[in-house]
Protein backbone atom coordinates (compact mmCIF):
# COMPACT_ATOMS: atom_id res chain seq x y z
CA UNK A 1 0.00 0.00 0.00
CA UNK A 2 1.25 3.75 -0.95
CA UNK A 3 1.83 6.27 1.96
CA UNK A 4 -0.72 7.96 0.65
CA UNK A 5 -4.12 6.99 -1.13
CA UNK A 6 -6.80 9.41 -2.06
CA UNK A 7 -9.72 7.21 -3.70
CA UNK A 8 -12.80 8.91 -5.40
CA UNK A 9 -12.73 12.53 -3.45
CA UNK A 10 -15.41 15.17 -3.97
CA UNK A 11 -16.43 18.42 -2.51
CA UNK A 12 -18.71 20.31 -3.27
CA UNK A 13 -19.55 23.61 -1.97
CA UNK A 14 -24.00 24.12 -2.42
CA UNK A 15 -24.01 23.50 -6.32
CA UNK A 16 -20.49 23.75 -7.38
CA UNK A 17 -18.33 20.59 -7.20
CA UNK A 18 -15.05 22.08 -6.14
CA UNK A 19 -13.21 18.41 -6.14
CA UNK A 20 -14.62 15.97 -8.86
CA UNK A 21 -13.40 11.84 -8.05
CA UNK A 22 -9.98 12.55 -7.62
CA UNK A 23 -7.96 9.38 -7.00
CA UNK A 24 -4.09 9.06 -7.12
CA UNK A 25 -1.53 7.88 -4.93
CA UNK A 26 1.53 9.01 -3.79
CA UNK A 27 4.77 6.48 -1.97
CA UNK A 28 7.29 7.75 0.58
CA UNK A 29 10.45 9.62 -1.13
CA UNK A 30 8.25 10.57 -3.99
CA UNK A 31 7.45 14.31 -5.03
CA UNK A 32 4.28 14.89 -6.42
CA UNK A 33 3.41 18.18 -8.80
CA UNK A 34 -0.31 19.32 -8.14
CA UNK A 35 -1.12 21.37 -11.87
CA UNK A 36 -3.89 23.23 -12.29
CA UNK A 37 -5.00 26.50 -13.30
CA UNK A 38 -6.93 29.21 -10.53
CA UNK A 39 -9.93 27.55 -9.58
CA UNK A 40 -8.93 24.06 -10.22
CA UNK A 41 -9.43 22.56 -6.69
CA UNK A 42 -5.69 22.31 -5.56
CA UNK A 43 -6.12 24.47 -2.48
CA UNK A 44 -9.53 22.56 -1.98
CA UNK A 45 -7.92 19.02 -1.93
CA UNK A 46 -4.48 20.00 -0.61
CA UNK A 47 -6.76 21.20 2.59
CA UNK A 48 -9.11 17.99 2.95
CA UNK A 49 -5.53 16.08 2.66
CA UNK A 50 -4.51 18.39 5.81
CA UNK A 51 -7.60 17.94 7.63
CA UNK A 52 -8.75 21.20 7.32
CA UNK A 53 -11.70 20.25 5.87
CA UNK A 54 -13.76 17.57 5.18
CA UNK A 55 -14.84 15.58 1.57
CA UNK A 56 -18.03 15.35 0.65
CA UNK A 57 -17.43 11.42 -0.34
CA UNK A 58 -14.28 9.39 -1.07
CA UNK A 59 -11.37 8.51 1.06
CA UNK A 60 -7.72 9.15 1.93
CA UNK A 61 -5.52 6.50 3.55
CA UNK A 62 -2.47 7.99 5.11
CA UNK A 63 -0.36 5.24 6.05
CA UNK A 64 -3.70 3.16 6.57
CA UNK A 65 -5.07 5.66 8.44
CA UNK A 66 -8.47 7.31 7.35
CA UNK A 67 -7.93 11.01 7.42
CA UNK A 68 -11.69 11.29 7.26
CA UNK A 69 -12.72 9.21 10.22
CA UNK A 70 -9.81 9.36 12.62
CA UNK A 71 -8.02 12.78 11.36
CA UNK A 72 -6.26 12.90 14.57
CA UNK A 73 -4.79 10.01 14.35
CA UNK A 74 -3.32 10.80 10.43
CA UNK A 75 -2.07 14.78 11.97
CA UNK A 76 1.12 13.94 13.27
CA UNK A 77 2.14 12.39 9.95
CA UNK A 78 1.64 15.54 7.78
CA UNK A 79 2.78 18.59 8.02
CA UNK A 80 0.72 21.76 5.69
CA UNK A 81 2.72 25.16 4.15
CA UNK A 82 -0.77 27.06 3.54
CA UNK A 83 -0.25 29.28 0.03
CA UNK A 84 -0.59 32.47 2.40
CA UNK A 85 1.50 31.98 5.77
CA UNK A 86 2.04 34.42 8.62
CA UNK A 87 4.87 35.29 10.96
CA UNK A 88 3.88 37.29 14.01
CA UNK A 89 5.58 40.53 14.82
CA UNK A 90 8.21 41.01 16.94
CA UNK A 91 9.77 37.72 17.74
CA UNK A 92 13.36 36.30 16.25
CA UNK A 93 12.81 33.49 13.78
CA UNK A 94 14.40 30.91 16.67
CA UNK A 95 11.54 32.04 19.24
CA UNK A 96 9.02 31.62 16.40
CA UNK A 97 9.73 28.10 15.75
CA UNK A 98 9.92 27.52 19.15
CA UNK A 99 6.49 28.58 19.93
CA UNK A 100 5.49 26.03 17.40
CA UNK A 101 7.78 23.21 18.78
CA UNK A 102 5.53 23.57 21.96
CA UNK A 103 2.53 23.59 20.18
CA UNK A 104 3.87 19.91 18.75
CA UNK A 105 4.36 19.20 22.31
CA UNK A 106 8.12 18.96 22.09
CA UNK A 107 9.95 19.42 25.50
CA UNK A 108 13.30 20.68 27.51
CA UNK A 109 15.92 19.55 25.48
CA UNK A 110 14.33 17.71 22.67
CA UNK A 111 12.76 20.69 21.59
CA UNK A 112 16.04 23.12 21.74
CA UNK A 113 17.42 19.73 19.54
CA UNK A 114 14.69 19.60 17.24
CA UNK A 115 14.55 23.75 16.56
CA UNK A 116 17.90 23.87 16.07
CA UNK A 117 18.20 20.88 13.53
CA UNK A 118 15.25 22.10 11.88
CA UNK A 119 17.37 25.79 11.40
CA UNK A 120 20.20 23.90 10.60
CA UNK A 121 18.13 22.26 8.07
CA UNK A 122 16.60 25.36 6.12
CA UNK A 123 19.83 27.28 6.49
CA UNK A 124 18.65 29.63 9.01
CA UNK A 125 20.96 29.56 11.54
CA UNK A 126 22.81 32.68 10.82
CA UNK A 127 19.08 34.45 10.70
CA UNK A 128 17.68 32.89 14.22
CA UNK A 129 18.02 36.18 16.24
CA UNK A 130 16.30 37.92 13.61
CA UNK A 131 12.77 39.46 13.32
CA UNK A 132 10.55 37.33 11.35
CA UNK A 133 9.41 40.87 9.84
CA UNK A 134 12.89 41.42 8.59
CA UNK A 135 13.20 38.93 6.54
CA UNK A 136 13.12 38.18 2.64
CA UNK A 137 9.99 36.85 1.01
CA UNK A 138 12.33 33.59 0.51
CA UNK A 139 13.55 33.91 3.78
CA UNK A 140 10.45 33.95 5.44
CA UNK A 141 9.24 30.86 3.17
CA UNK A 142 12.49 28.97 4.63
CA UNK A 143 11.29 29.51 8.66
CA UNK A 144 7.36 28.50 7.36
CA UNK A 145 8.78 25.08 5.80
CA UNK A 146 10.56 24.57 9.18
CA UNK A 147 7.73 25.11 10.85
CA UNK A 148 5.93 22.19 9.02
CA UNK A 149 9.06 19.92 9.65
CA UNK A 150 9.01 20.66 13.19
CA UNK A 151 7.15 17.14 14.05
CA UNK A 152 8.87 15.20 11.42
CA UNK A 153 5.91 14.43 9.54
CA UNK A 154 6.05 11.97 6.79
CA UNK A 155 3.66 13.47 4.15
CA UNK A 156 4.18 17.18 3.21
CA UNK A 157 1.60 19.56 1.55
CA UNK A 158 3.01 22.68 0.13
CA UNK A 159 0.50 24.79 -1.44
CA UNK A 160 1.81 27.16 -4.17
CA UNK A 161 5.23 27.10 -2.35
CA UNK A 162 7.49 28.55 -5.43
CA UNK A 163 4.79 31.54 -5.88
CA UNK A 164 6.75 35.11 -5.67
CA UNK A 165 9.81 33.34 -4.99
CA UNK A 166 13.25 34.45 -7.15
CA UNK A 167 14.94 32.04 -9.12
CA UNK A 168 17.75 31.77 -6.76
CA UNK A 169 15.34 30.99 -3.73
CA UNK A 170 13.41 28.91 -6.55
CA UNK A 171 16.28 26.35 -6.51
CA UNK A 172 16.96 26.82 -3.11
CA UNK A 173 13.51 25.33 -2.57
CA UNK A 174 13.91 22.55 -4.90
CA UNK A 175 16.85 21.38 -3.37
CA UNK A 176 15.55 21.27 0.13
CA UNK A 177 12.53 19.50 -1.09
CA UNK A 178 14.56 16.79 -3.33
CA UNK A 179 16.93 16.41 0.31
CA UNK A 180 13.68 15.72 2.28
CA UNK A 181 12.02 13.12 -0.43
CA UNK A 182 16.03 11.61 0.21
CA UNK A 183 14.91 11.12 3.97
CA UNK A 184 12.04 9.10 3.19
CA UNK A 185 9.28 11.90 2.70
CA UNK A 186 6.72 12.18 0.83
CA UNK A 187 6.17 15.65 -0.78
CA UNK A 188 2.59 17.06 -2.83
CA UNK A 189 3.29 20.46 -4.13
CA UNK A 190 0.64 22.16 -5.86
CA UNK A 191 1.68 25.52 -8.43
CA UNK A 192 0.34 26.55 -11.99
CA UNK A 193 3.78 27.37 -13.19
CA UNK A 194 3.91 24.48 -14.42
CA UNK A 195 8.00 24.89 -15.92
CA UNK A 196 9.34 24.48 -12.60
CA UNK A 197 7.59 21.77 -10.91
CA UNK A 198 9.12 19.59 -13.77
CA UNK A 199 12.34 20.16 -12.58
CA UNK A 200 11.35 19.78 -8.58
CA UNK A 201 8.77 16.74 -8.98
CA UNK A 202 9.04 12.73 -10.14
CA UNK A 203 5.41 12.91 -10.89
CA UNK A 204 2.44 15.02 -11.46
CA UNK A 205 -1.25 15.46 -11.18
CA UNK A 206 -3.39 17.69 -14.04
CA UNK A 207 -6.58 18.96 -12.27
CA UNK A 208 -8.52 21.38 -14.30
CA UNK A 209 -12.57 21.89 -12.89
CA UNK A 210 -12.17 19.38 -9.62
CA UNK A 211 -11.19 16.92 -12.49
CA UNK A 212 -8.53 14.73 -12.78
CA UNK A 213 -7.08 14.90 -16.46
CA UNK A 214 -3.67 13.61 -16.21
CA UNK A 215 -1.37 11.33 -13.86
CA UNK A 216 1.38 9.44 -14.20
CA UNK A 217 5.51 9.75 -14.17
CA UNK A 218 6.65 13.68 -15.52
CA UNK A 219 8.88 11.91 -18.04
CA UNK A 220 5.32 10.07 -19.53
CA UNK A 221 3.59 12.84 -19.43
CA UNK A 222 5.66 14.49 -21.93
CA UNK A 223 5.97 11.54 -24.05
CA UNK A 224 2.58 10.90 -24.04
CA UNK A 225 1.39 14.34 -24.52
CA UNK A 226 3.49 14.98 -28.03
CA UNK A 227 3.09 11.32 -29.23
CA UNK A 228 -0.48 12.28 -29.53
CA UNK A 229 -0.50 15.76 -30.90
CA UNK A 230 2.45 14.76 -33.66
CA UNK A 231 3.85 18.38 -33.25
CA UNK A 232 7.51 18.94 -33.38
CA UNK A 233 8.85 22.03 -32.99
CA UNK A 234 12.11 23.38 -33.48
CA UNK A 235 14.84 26.78 -32.87
CA UNK A 236 16.39 27.77 -35.45
CA UNK A 237 19.49 30.33 -34.97
CA UNK A 238 20.88 32.46 -37.14
CA UNK A 239 23.99 34.15 -36.71
CA UNK A 240 23.86 37.85 -35.91
CA UNK A 241 24.86 40.03 -38.96
CA UNK A 242 24.36 43.60 -39.71
CA UNK A 243 21.64 42.37 -42.44
CA UNK A 244 20.17 40.43 -39.58
CA UNK A 245 16.75 41.69 -39.94
CA UNK A 246 16.60 40.90 -43.62
CA UNK A 247 17.98 37.46 -43.16
CA UNK A 248 15.09 36.47 -40.37
CA UNK A 249 12.60 37.58 -42.74
CA UNK A 250 14.16 35.55 -45.57
CA UNK A 251 14.72 32.59 -43.23
CA UNK A 252 11.13 33.34 -42.00
CA UNK A 253 9.49 32.85 -45.63
CA UNK A 254 11.12 30.05 -46.57
CA UNK A 255 9.97 27.80 -43.74
CA UNK A 256 6.45 29.14 -44.40
CA UNK A 257 6.93 27.94 -48.10
CA UNK A 258 7.95 23.94 -46.58
CA UNK A 259 5.90 21.09 -46.43
CA UNK A 260 4.08 20.47 -42.71
CA UNK A 261 5.50 24.02 -41.07
CA UNK A 262 2.44 25.60 -39.85
CA UNK A 263 3.55 28.32 -38.11
CA UNK A 264 6.80 30.27 -37.53
CA UNK A 265 7.75 32.88 -34.67
CA UNK A 266 10.70 34.82 -34.95
CA UNK A 267 12.51 36.70 -32.32
CA UNK A 268 15.59 38.84 -32.26
CA UNK A 269 17.86 36.20 -34.77
CA UNK A 270 16.05 33.26 -33.56
CA UNK A 271 13.00 31.41 -35.22
CA UNK A 272 10.62 28.89 -34.01
CA UNK A 273 9.34 26.44 -35.90
CA UNK A 274 6.00 24.23 -35.63
CA UNK A 275 5.91 21.11 -37.78
CA UNK A 276 2.50 18.96 -37.96
CA UNK A 277 3.34 15.38 -38.95
CA UNK A 278 0.95 13.22 -40.52
CA UNK A 279 -1.37 10.72 -38.15
CA UNK A 280 1.22 7.87 -37.21
CA UNK A 281 4.36 9.80 -37.57
CA UNK A 282 7.08 8.53 -34.96
CA UNK A 283 10.70 10.28 -34.33
CA UNK A 284 11.92 8.67 -37.74
CA UNK A 285 10.00 10.89 -39.61
CA UNK A 286 10.20 13.75 -37.31
CA UNK A 287 14.17 13.63 -37.80
CA UNK A 288 13.48 13.43 -41.34
CA UNK A 289 11.32 16.24 -41.42
CA UNK A 290 13.69 18.44 -39.63
CA UNK A 291 16.74 17.49 -41.36
CA UNK A 292 14.77 18.73 -44.90
CA UNK A 293 14.09 22.34 -43.21
CA UNK A 294 17.93 22.45 -42.10
CA UNK A 295 18.70 21.08 -46.01
CA UNK A 296 16.53 24.24 -47.54
CA UNK A 297 17.60 27.05 -44.95
CA UNK A 298 21.77 26.00 -45.72
CA UNK A 299 20.41 25.86 -49.91
CA UNK A 300 19.36 29.56 -49.59
CA UNK A 301 22.71 30.31 -47.91
CA UNK A 302 20.98 31.26 -44.53
CA UNK A 303 23.79 31.47 -41.88
CA UNK A 304 22.28 28.99 -39.28
CA UNK A 305 24.62 28.49 -36.38
CA UNK A 306 22.41 26.16 -34.21
CA UNK A 307 19.58 24.32 -34.75
CA UNK A 308 17.85 22.29 -32.33
CA UNK A 309 14.35 20.48 -31.68
CA UNK A 310 12.55 22.54 -28.59
CA UNK A 311 12.09 20.04 -25.66
CA UNK A 312 8.59 19.70 -24.75
CA UNK A 313 7.69 20.89 -21.06
CA UNK A 314 5.00 20.48 -18.62
CA UNK A 315 3.20 23.37 -20.10
CA UNK A 316 2.92 21.40 -23.22
CA UNK A 317 1.52 18.61 -21.75
CA UNK A 318 -0.74 20.48 -20.09
CA UNK A 319 -2.27 22.06 -22.61
CA UNK A 320 -2.74 18.96 -24.65
CA UNK A 321 -4.44 17.30 -22.01
CA UNK A 322 -6.20 20.38 -21.59
CA UNK A 323 -7.48 21.33 -25.23
CA UNK A 324 -10.45 21.52 -25.51
CA UNK A 325 -11.64 21.02 -21.49
CA UNK A 326 -11.63 24.59 -20.60
CA UNK A 327 -14.69 26.04 -20.36
N1 LIG B 1 -15.00 27.78 1.17
C1 LIG B 1 -15.46 27.83 -0.08
N2 LIG B 1 -16.76 28.11 -0.34
C2 LIG B 1 -17.25 28.14 -1.60
N3 LIG B 1 -16.49 27.89 -2.72
C3 LIG B 1 -15.21 27.62 -2.52
C4 LIG B 1 -14.61 27.56 -1.21
N4 LIG B 1 -13.30 27.25 -1.35
C5 LIG B 1 -13.07 27.12 -2.68
N5 LIG B 1 -14.22 27.33 -3.38
C6 LIG B 1 -14.35 27.23 -4.85
O1 LIG B 1 -13.89 25.95 -5.23
C7 LIG B 1 -13.18 26.02 -6.47
C8 LIG B 1 -11.79 25.46 -6.27
O2 LIG B 1 -11.04 26.37 -5.46
P1 LIG B 1 -9.54 26.08 -4.98
O3 LIG B 1 -9.15 27.22 -4.10
O4 LIG B 1 -9.45 24.72 -4.45
O5 LIG B 1 -8.75 26.15 -6.36
P2 LIG B 1 -7.19 26.25 -6.62
O6 LIG B 1 -6.90 25.27 -7.70
O7 LIG B 1 -6.44 26.11 -5.35
O8 LIG B 1 -7.03 27.70 -7.19
P3 LIG B 1 -5.99 28.88 -6.81
O9 LIG B 1 -4.75 28.56 -7.53
O10 LIG B 1 -6.70 30.09 -7.35
O11 LIG B 1 -5.86 28.89 -5.31
C9 LIG B 1 -13.21 27.48 -6.89
O12 LIG B 1 -14.26 27.66 -7.80
C10 LIG B 1 -13.48 28.21 -5.59
O13 LIG B 1 -14.15 29.43 -5.83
Amino acid sequence: MSLLEVKGLRRDYGALRAVDDVTFSLEAGGILGFIGPNGAGKSTTLRILATLDVPTAGEVLLDGKSLVDAPDQARPLLGYMPDRYGTYDDVTVREFLDFFARAYGLKGAQRRQRVDSVMEFTGLIPLAEKLTTELSKGMRQRVALGRTLLHDPRLLLLDEPADGLDPRARIELRELLRALADQGKAVIISSHILTELAEICDSCVIIEQGRLLAQGRVEDLLRSGADASQVVELVVRLAAGTEGEAVGARAERLMLEQPRVKDVTREASALRVRLELEPGSGPMQAEAAAAALLAALVAQGLPVCAFSPRERNLEDAFMTVTKGRVA
